[in-house]
């Protein structure tokens, strides 16, 4: 049999990544502020501009990169990642008749008051400063976005799925692995009690929604009045984000560990548990390993685990255990 020499162009999809921006909002002297890596990517009639160098139908990255920024400026919805994704998706495929389809990713970088001390001597109490802040860690919050308008612009829907990045935690005991296969592979000693270190990657998936119509020709700014701004939707954002980061870090620190697989399963029903607007949660665990030094060599014991007390953490090889959980 001789393959076909000819080809098609099966799938298309462009814009621009790596949007930095950072955007203050003012309340006199009070200030938030937020820092964001913004990826906006656009489908549509758009297979021209590959296969016939035909560029009257890109728009360029370079206004992507400008219209970003613009609602970086106007959007009522900036300090929000899952609502200013909506926003900036929403605009492109509403502005743009022959884009039919918006990916908009937002990686949130951590930005927290500094905690200071005010008032005189004796009567000291520490305040959140209303504009220094510190970064508290290499954590993001992330949000990706797909905003569909193939059934008309007047019809668009909305796909949001968020979750955490690069959340690097560790405990040093209330950890075991013990009971799992034994065979001539097999070199692992089993273990009641270990370190357990895993960089969390989180991703929960909210049901699919309409995206109301928006309010202004220009801004396309989306009403959240009434139901859409309810919290636990992605509307909200912030009361899901909230929960999935205190259910992820409390389990994580609580839960007697038979597994990195059995703890994972456990953070992610109390997820599903908790959050209605979530249909499935997926983690993303690389077991971190930390190997108990071998010194026998010096006649001291550092390997039975009620013993070891210096370990070499090794970058490579990792485990990685990962799951999604959905709702029945
Ligand atoms: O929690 C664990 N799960 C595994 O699947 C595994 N495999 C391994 O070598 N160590 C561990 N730890």
């Amino acid at each position: 049999m001789s393959a076909s020499t000819e080809s098609y162009l099966s799938h298309a999809r462009y814009g621009k990544d790596k949007v930095r921006v950072f955007r203050v909002v003012r309340e006199g002297s009070f200030h938030h502020v937020v820092e964001y890596n913004v990826c906006a990517l656009l489908e549509g009639e758009i297979d021209v501009s590959y296969t016939k160098a035909d560029n009257s139908v890109v728009v360029a990255t370079d206004s992507i990169k400008n219209i970003t920024y613009y609602l970086a400026k106007t959007s009522p919805h900036i300090l929000y990642p899952e609502r200013f994704a909506i926003h900036l998706g929403t605009h492109l495929v509403s502005k743009y008749a022959h884009i039919h389809k918006a990916f908009v990713t937002i990686e949130k970088l951590r930005w927290a008051r500094i905690p200071v001390k005010t008032g005189v001597a004796g009567q000291e109490e520490t305040k959140l400063h209303p504009h220094s802040f510190y970064r508290d860690g290499d954590d993001k919050r992330v949000t990706s976005v797909e905003i569909d308008a193939t059934g008309g612009k007047d019809k668009i829907t909305a796909k949001v799925t968020s979750g955490i990045s690069d959340l690097l935690v560790l405990k040093s005991t209330g950890s075991a692995f013990e009971g799992f296969v034994r065979d001539e592979y097999t070199t692992l000693v089993e273990v009641n009690d270990r370190i357990f270190s895993t960089s969390i990657d989180l991703s929960y998936v909210y049901k699919p929604f309409a995206v109301p119509a928006p309010s202004d020709e220009k801004k396309l700014v989306v009403d959240l009045t009434g139901k859409h701004a309810e919290a636990g939707t992605p509307w909200d954002g912030e009361k899901v984000a909230h929960s999935a980061r205190k259910i992820t870090l409390e389990t994580f620190a609580l839960d007697e560990s038979a597994s990195v697989q059995a703890t994972l399963y456990k953070m992610a029903q109390q997820i599903v548990a908790e959050n209605p607007y979530v249909e499935s949660v997926t983690y993303k665990l690389p077991n971190k390993h930390y190997v108990p030094v071998d010194m026998r060599y010096i006649g001291i014991d550092n390997l039975t685990p009620a013993a070891a007390e210096v370990f070499v953490p090794i970058a490579a090889p990792s485990g990685l255990i990962s799951a999604t959980i959905s709702r029945k």
